[in-house]
């Protein structure tokens, strides 16, 4: 029977006091909700995108142009959403995307964060740019499923640091973010000057790698700190990659690796060429090239340059359950969720984003039913129309 769909009658038998933490349930008003509880850098840092913000509209935009066509009587009384993702068993296929510094939302930041998905059994992907250690977070996160996302930093020792604590602290798989070895012009941060790692939020991961602390001459201490923000800042990314740097990175880690940030056919037949397991088709979030393609837009000619080969993942710009929906049915074979869950983070802590983990479950499970559908592996393009 449905499982998913579940948060849906314990909010009408049990009642909202019980059940929700006062937080909406249409999952596009948490923007409104958290702008009202956090500081205006904060916000503007979580809300903001590159530019004028035009890729971060299209993202949205791109979902209203598609728009389901529900099929009947088909029998949907049993329901199992549940796939394996790069190895990786889900009760459905939605995870939570790389969010950096979320210790300015929210003071448990990553540690709340790998508690809610914990609870839900989704995968958290834990940002380089985490405001806790990787090693505190997996330990919040207990038994849930973990990945690690890279931040490929210029020198190598220090990226193969990074992966060996990973691994020892029990991430599965590797998602190595290609679209930001650099932050874009993003105008609602410069217009305040604000920088949450200028702040020392964002540098856990690196503050307390030996590698780094070797680098800057020992642990940072109020005396060093100075130079080690300095040294952040120019170990941060690394602009020379290209795509034979991958090999090294095959030989450093042997799970499976995805390459985050790809929105062109080539790049993701070169991720399959390469070796790659899985690329996610994203723009981060409209939050690096301002003007660049829509990523739901991006995602058809990307799910058939590979031809199944590898797994293809995608985010930027889904916010409710039907968006997961149309973004399967494009092919995607899993939807990370980006700001809606850090949106429930400010609001609530762990309490906020379970709550919106659950409601986007239940939302999507409920429009695959009452669309005709029991799986994922069912739906096609045939599901959507054209608006
Ligand atoms: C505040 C913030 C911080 C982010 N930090 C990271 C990060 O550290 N690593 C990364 O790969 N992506 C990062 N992203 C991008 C997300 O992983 C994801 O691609 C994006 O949020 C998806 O778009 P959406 O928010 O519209 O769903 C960040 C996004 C936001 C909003
Ligand atoms: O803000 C971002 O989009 C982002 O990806 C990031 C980069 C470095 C540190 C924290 C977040």
């Amino acid at each position: 029977m449905s499982q998913l769909a579940d948060f849906q009658n314990e909010i009408y038998l049990n009642g909202l006091a019980d059940v929700l933490p006062g937080l909406p349930t249409d999952l596009t008003r948490l923007a409104g909700a958290a702008e009202a509880k956090l500081s205006a850098t904060s916000f503007g840092y979580l809300a903001g995108a590159a530019g004028s913000e035009a890729t971060a509209r299209a993202n949205r935009e791109a979902f209203d142009r598609w728009r389901i066509v529900p099929r009947m009587l088909r029998d949907v009384a049993e329901r199992d959403l549940s796939v394996t993702v790069l190895g990786t068993p889900m009760p459905a296929p939605v995870l939570l995307a790389p969010i950096g510094v979320q210790s300015i939302l929210h003071p448990d930041g990553e540690l709340a964060t790998a508690r809610a998905a914990a609870a839900t059994g989704l995968t958290a992907i834990l940002s380089t740019a985490a405001s806790h250690t990787m090693e505190d977070v997996a330990e919040a996160g207990g038994d849930g499923p973990r990945w690690y996302q890279l931040y490929w930093p210029k020198d190598r020792e220090l990226a193969a640091s990074f992966l060996d604590r990973a691994k020892a602290a029990g991430y599965t798989a590797l998602v190595v973010t290609v679209d930001t070895f650099t932050l874009a012009w993003r105008p609602r941060d410069l217009d305040r000057a604000y920088l949450p790692f200028l702040r020392g939020i964002g540098v856990a991961n690196y503050f307390s790698d030996p590698v780094f602390q070797r680098a800057v001459g020992g642990p940072v201490t109020d005396e060093n700190r100075q130079v080690a923000l300095l040294h952040w800042i120019g170990q941060f990314g690394n602009p020379s990659l290209t795509w034979d740097d991958l090999a090294w990175l095959r030989e450093q880690w042997d799970g499976p690796i995805a390459l985050k940030g790809i929105q062109h056919a080539d790049d993701a037949r070169r991720a399959v060429d390469t070796g790659m397991d899985g690329v996610v088709v994203s723009n981060h979030g409209g939050r690096q090239v301002d003007g660049a393609v829509a990523s739901l837009d991006a995602l058809p000619a990307v799910v058939d340059a590979v031809g199944g080969q590898i797994g293809v993942l995608f985010d930027s710009g889904v916010r409710t359950g039907a968006d997961v929906a149309k973004a399967l049915a494009l092919g995607a074979d899993a939807v990370l969720l980006g700001r809606p869950y850090a949106f429930g983070l400010a609001l609530d802590g762990e309490a906020g984003v379970r709550h919106v983990l659950r409601c986007v479950l239940a939302e999507l499970e409920l429009t695959l039913a009452l669309s005709g559908h029991r799986t994922v592996s069912e739906l096609s393009l045939d599901f959507l129309a054209r608006a």
